[in-house]
């Protein structure tokens, strides 16, 4: 593996003064670029004020014109001024070629060195040197000054390695801010050799760039890798996109980081193909927010729409997290079945048509987190929302029609029902059909039917029979009543009554789940798992289609890839992703981020949005959180279909030293005995920390089971507030206090005046994120929590980037050291 080969490598030691003459030869290639760049953004701004020009003219060739220059003038200036900073990152020297083609960006194509291009006394020279960077450069003769990082020719930069290098003898990464190269660092693919770039020594400066940018300090958002992604990962971003790329890795892997590069390049080999969205699904509004920086630093943001899987549903943003147990009952399949009953027995329930809104959202939270719904306050016994007096739902249909007085009374009534409902479709659009049946039966009951036996005439008076009944008040108002128009929300309300909901869930959930289904639906706000719900209910009772929001017409939307262009650019990544939900249901890419979470339920959802979509899908089986993953495989193994997939394992872990990924594989030994932890690439020396929370005078804090007496709490919560406190002292970047889901509002509380570099967060919510150190709090509680309380703990413990402190209370066991029993050896 190519890390692990370049850790090992030792490079020459080199001084100051060719450390300096290096980086003077970068900064002339850089400013080289730079009046090139100037050059363009003048010939780009002359296009666009020539074209303005143009557009006076108004004929519709001149017009065409104009927009096309427009167009173009627009893409550049739009990808200069948003990438100067920190544009140009790499350069690769390379041997001569095997042949002499070029490709399009002016590079030579050949991947291996021509015979010969080594010297039998390995001695070669440098045939090609090319600069790798956000975007492609090509100066005045079309000679390629910067390659774009996703261009084939850029690919050796990340591929190559000391084992199967390739043309690449020496990779090099540079690191500049604005006009001004401040290093580089080097690694070299072939050490045997000794190399000659225009007749002098290749030098070799620095000691790897991947460990440079690993042992940085972490901020609240994630930074692209755009300068340091290792072969194994750029085999998955550059997979082919034809069918499902599925991808699995351990924790700290790059696969978010892979996700996000890969919609990057997939927008940049085919864009017109996918200017129908990528849509890239997260588990949690934290980690959107974490991730949502990169795909603007790697120059690409309008076609890529990251929403968590709480805001899939238009208009719905899940504000509470559900128990393990509820959780579990509504993320099943078990649960298809129940909506399926609910959607048509919502019909027969007075008081649920749509426009209810007894389940609208709580005001969203502004922080991104969600809260923890707490089943155990179980105060009172439920008796149904007593604030609404729904109507009942009518049991006898009465009207005049042809001057008589017609009846249909219930058990009419009921068959008339069963019969409509005997159709597959979805409950809201089988209502024309029940219209039809009752009014069949009326007309039957009129007796006018053999009245005539001419067909024509039968047929009229058949027609305006049904003419005057459809329009008479008490016939539309029986409708209405009888057959109401249902919104998913309302039947999710409706499913808030516990006697309801256990008519419906009869056999499929039992009353222990009926019950706390029925209590969670009651709290203002939706949870994650409600979501789903609401977008199978809308498959399933078929909403009535919104007409399609116009947007303003302009002529240069015929163009491809206009939108991310001029006007937008002010857009929040949010506002686009909701914008791009809005105006679409599907999808031409979906990336699944934390895959192996999902429930069936939302496998379902998802699907839905990618029906027509290649895919590509992330995730560890050992951080699920779900407790029944076969049925989760099911599940996405019908969201996929019958795609191709083409399978990727990624084996090293860049994010925790060996010291902290050595102790998470403790805990990964118990929750999936037998599976591998991948290897960490790099070593601090720095052990975690045991600590134990003891109260003043008494044994380890937290009684076993509960959340501790109050000499307990106030030991922990001292406890955590220091060690978070010197882990502050100690590193530059972030600190993350990781605790379980029921602590997450008295954490914060602890840490209160500690200041921005330190959060806390329930258990759930660690997915995906990283911190310079983390303290985990009583990991037997974080443990205990669900059926997959293993996996959520090692989830925690793969958090940090350098230092680790457990915080034992009296349920962990802890010994005299400390280790809490889930930790020893
Ligand atoms: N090639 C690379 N160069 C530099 N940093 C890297 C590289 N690959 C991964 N990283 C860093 O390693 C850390 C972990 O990456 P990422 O979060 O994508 O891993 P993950 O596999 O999604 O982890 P998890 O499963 O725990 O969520 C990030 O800080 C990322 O920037």
């Amino acid at each position: 593996m190519a890390a692990q080969v370049q850790q090992e490598m030792a490079l020459d030691p080199v001084g100051d003064s060719v450390r300096d003459r290096e980086i003077g030869v970068e900064q002339e290639h850089l400013d080289r670029v730079y009046q090139r760049l100037e050059e363009k953004i003048h010939e780009a701004e002359f296009l666009m004020n020539d074209a303005a020009q143009r557009g006076q003219v108004g004929t519709p060739g001149a017009l065409a014109e104009r927009d096309a220059q427009v167009f173009r003038a627009g893409i550049h200036l739009n990808r200069l001024n948003n990438e100067f900073e920190d544009f140009l990152f790499g350069r690769i020297d390379l041997l001569q070629g095997k042949d002499g083609k070029k490709g399009p960006d002016g590079a030579y194509t050949a991947v291996e060195p021509a015979e010969g291009a080594v010297r039998p006394d390995n001695t070669a020279d440098i045939a090609e040197t090319l600069h790798i960077g956000r975007i492609g450069v090509l100066d005045a003769e079309y000679a390629p000054l910067v390659i774009d990082w996703r261009a084939p020719a850029a690919a050796p930069f990340y591929r190559s390695t000391p084992v199967d290098p390739g043309r690449v003898v020496r990779r090099r990464v540079i690191r500049s801010k604005g006009r001004k190269v401040l290093g580089v660092e080097d690694d070299l693919m072939r050490p045997e050799l000794k190399a000659t770039l225009a007749g002098n020594e290749l030098p070799v400066i620095g000691d790897g760039a991947l460990m440079a940018a690993l042992g940085q300090a972490r901020s609240h958002t994630m930074r692209d890798i755009v300068a340091s992604i290792q072969a194994e990962q750029d085999l998955v971003i550059r997979a082919p996109a034809a069918s499902v790329t599925y991808v699995e890795g351990g924790p700290g892997t790059g696969k978010t980081a892979v996700a996000l590069h890969r919609a990057a390049y997939l927008l940049y080999q085919d864009r017109r193909r996918y200017a129908g969205g990528i849509l890239i699904v997260s588990p949690t509004p934290l980690l959107v927010a974490y991730t949502e920086g990169v795909l603007p630093s790697l120059g690409e943001e309008g076609q890529v729409a990251i929403r968590a899987v709480g805001s899939l549903v238009d208009g719905a943003e899940a504000t509470q997290y559900d128990t393990p147990a509820v959780a579990r009952a509504k993320g099943s399949y078990r649960m298809l079945k129940v909506l399926r009953q609910a959607a048509r027995g919502a019909l027969e329930t007075p008081g649920t048509p749509g426009g209810n809104s007894a389940s609208a959202p709580a005001g969203q939270l502004s922080t991104g987190q969600l809260s923890f719904g707490d089943e155990e306050t179980e105060a009172g016994e439920e008796e149904g929302d007593g604030s609404r007096a729904p109507a009942a739902t009518p049991t006898r249909l009465r009207v005049v029609a042809f001057g008589r007085r017609l009846e249909l009374e219930a058990p009419e009534l009921d068959r008339i029902r069963n019969n409509a409902l005997s159709g597959t479709a979805p409950v809201n659009l089988l209502r024309p059909r029940a219209r039809k049946l009752l009014l069949d039966a009326l007309w039957s009951r009129s007796g006018a039917g053999s009245r005539h036996t001419d067909p024509e005439l039968a047929a009229e008076l058949r027609s305006s029979f049904d003419e005057d009944v459809s329009s008479e008040d008490a016939f539309i108002a029986f409708l209405d009543a009888w057959w109401p128009e249902l919104t998913p929300r309302a039947v999710l309300a409706a499913m808030a009554d516990e006697r309801r909901l256990g008519r419906w869930a009869r056999r499929i959930l039992n009353p222990g789940e009926v019950r706390r289904v029925a209590r969670s639906l009651k709290r203002d706000g939706l949870s994650v798992h409600d979501v789903a719900m609401l977008d199978e209910l809308e498959a399933i009772v078929g909403t009535p289609t919104r007409p399609r929001k116009k947007r303003d017409l302009d002529p240069l939307d015929q163009l491809t890839g206009l939108e991310e262009l001029m006007p937008q650019r002010e857009e929040t990544q949010r506002e686009r992703a909701e914008r791009l939900a809005q105006e679409r249901t599907e999808y031409a890419h979906v990336i699944v981020d934390e895959a192996q979470d999902l429930t069936p339920m939302q496998w379902r959802m998802i699907g839905r949005r990618g029906r027509h979509a290649t895919w590509t899908v992330v995730g560890d089986p050992a951080q699920s959180s779900w407790s029944h993953p076969d049925e989760a495989a099911e599940a996405r193994d019908e969201a996929l279909g019958s795609r191709p997939r083409r399978r990727f394992t990624l084996t090293v872990n860049y994010r925790n030293p060996a010291e902290i990924a050595a102790l998470a594989a403790k805990v990964l030994a118990l929750a999936m005995p037998g599976s591998e932890s991948p290897r960490a690439v790099r070593s601090t020396g720095v052990q975690p920390r045991f600590v134990t929370a003891v109260p003043a005078g008494g044994a380890a804090g937290g009684a076993a089971g509960g959340q501790g007496s109050g000499g307990a709490r106030e030991a922990l919560s001292k406890t955590v507030r220091e060690e978070a406190a010197r882990l502050l002292d100690q590193v530059d970047g972030t600190v993350g206090v990781v605790v379980a889901m029921n602590r997450r509002g008295e954490a914060a509380r602890w840490l209160a005046g500690l200041g921005d570099r330190v959060v806390a967060l329930g258990s759930l919510e660690a997915k995906g994120l990283e911190y310079d150190a983390t303290v985990v709090v009583s990991p037997a509680e974080i443990a205990d929590e669900s059926p997959a309380g293993l996996r959520v703990l090692y989830v925690a413990l793969t958090r940090a980037t350098q230092q680790l402190t457990i915080v034992s209370a009296a349920r962990d066991e802890p010994d005299a050291d400390g280790v809490p029993d889930l930790l020893r050896d």
